[in-house]
């Protein structure tokens, strides 16, 4: 595709923030809302820009996400501040000289415009997401997320804190062959997740995007998601509020609580399982963690 037609590509795609009506005043609906606005973007530049130029058609879909979701957010959220993976600002660690303003705010919403990247840019591929949760801090509970949206545009399906998804059912063993089912990273799983399904007997299911893994957890379609080795704040934040808001286990792989809206925003592991699974699985991690 020539740089012209590329360039027009992204102008015909609107991101009108005027779009899309006024949005619920409740934060995990308007979570919701928001998710399934840039979905829809997301959808409109892929059919557009095309598949031909992978490149082109991820730096689009970053940039068109983010500017909606910026645009949205202050728009009809402009006292809160915003940590975005597409945002150079808010995402640096803190150093002296560079204090994000989220690091003094009580309402911060954390955003991954698009989670699994290289998916969206495959043709034919649905795992990638759209990730939108709000940590709060104030005096009467300890800071945490209290609302999270992932959108999967590409399913038509959408899980938000707002009417939070049942409880994965236990896998029926003729089905599963009793093995435990681990999502895991299906182009850089980490090396230890390997020798972890071994020692467990597990199969590993490869997918894209944090948001799709832990999608799949609560949807019953694996067992746990495992991730080791590097990873965001906005990777996580957005499913891990879903995840717990839908009464399933989240927490580093050494079994800490996940902490949002750090100086230093690499959050760089997490298990996410069902709650019966969760100390079988953490005694494992002691086990093979590098
Ligand atoms: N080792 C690592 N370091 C930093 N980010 C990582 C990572 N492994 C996975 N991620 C991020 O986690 C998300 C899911 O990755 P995967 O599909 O491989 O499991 C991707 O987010 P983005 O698509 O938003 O970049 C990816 O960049
Ligand atoms: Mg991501």
């Amino acid at each position: 595709m020539s740089e012209q037609t590329k360039a027009s590509a992204r102008i015909a795609v609107p991101r009108d923030a005027g779009e899309g009506g006024t949005p619920p005043v409740n934060d995990s609906a308007f979570a919701r809302w928001l998710a399934d606005r840039a979905g829809q973007v997301l959808l409109q530049v892929r059919a557009e820009v095309g598949h031909e130029d992978g490149k082109a058609l991820k730096a689009a879909g970053d940039q068109a996400a983010h500017d909606l979701l910026r645009a949205e957010l202050s728009r009809w959220r402009p006292a809160d501040a915003v940590l975005s993976e597409e945002d150079e600002h808010s995402r640096v660690a803190w150093t002296e000289g560079n204090r994000p303003d989220r690091l003094d705010a009580n309402r911060v919403w954390i955003v991954d415009p698009l989670d699994g990247t290289r998916e969206f840019s495959e043709e034919g591929r649905d795992d990638w997401a759209v990730h939108v949760a709000l940590w709060t801090a104030d005096s009467s509970a300890p800071a945490r997320l209290t609302a999270g949206a992932v959108a999967m545009p590409a399913r038509h399906n959408t899980h938000a804190t707002d009417h939070p998804p049942a409880y994965p059912p236990m896998p029926l063993e003729s089905a599963t062959g009793g093995a435990i089912r681990i999502a895991a990273s299906r182009t850089r799983p980490p090396a230890f997740v390997t020798a972890l399904a071994e020692d467990l007997g597990a199969e590993l299911v490869p997918m894209g995007s944090a948001g799709v893994k832990i999608a799949a957890v609560i949807n019953g379609e694996a067992d746990a998601y495992v991730h080791a080795g590097g990873q965001f704040e906005w990777d996580s934040a957005a499913p891990v509020a879903v995840a717990l808001a839908t009464g399933l286990h989240a927490s580093r792989v050494d079994g800490s609580p996940l902490v949002y809206n750090q100086a230093d925003p690499k959050l760089p592991d997490l298990v996410v399982c069902r709650k019966d699974l969760a100390p079988r699985l953490l005694a494992a991690l002691q086990r093979h963690l590098p």
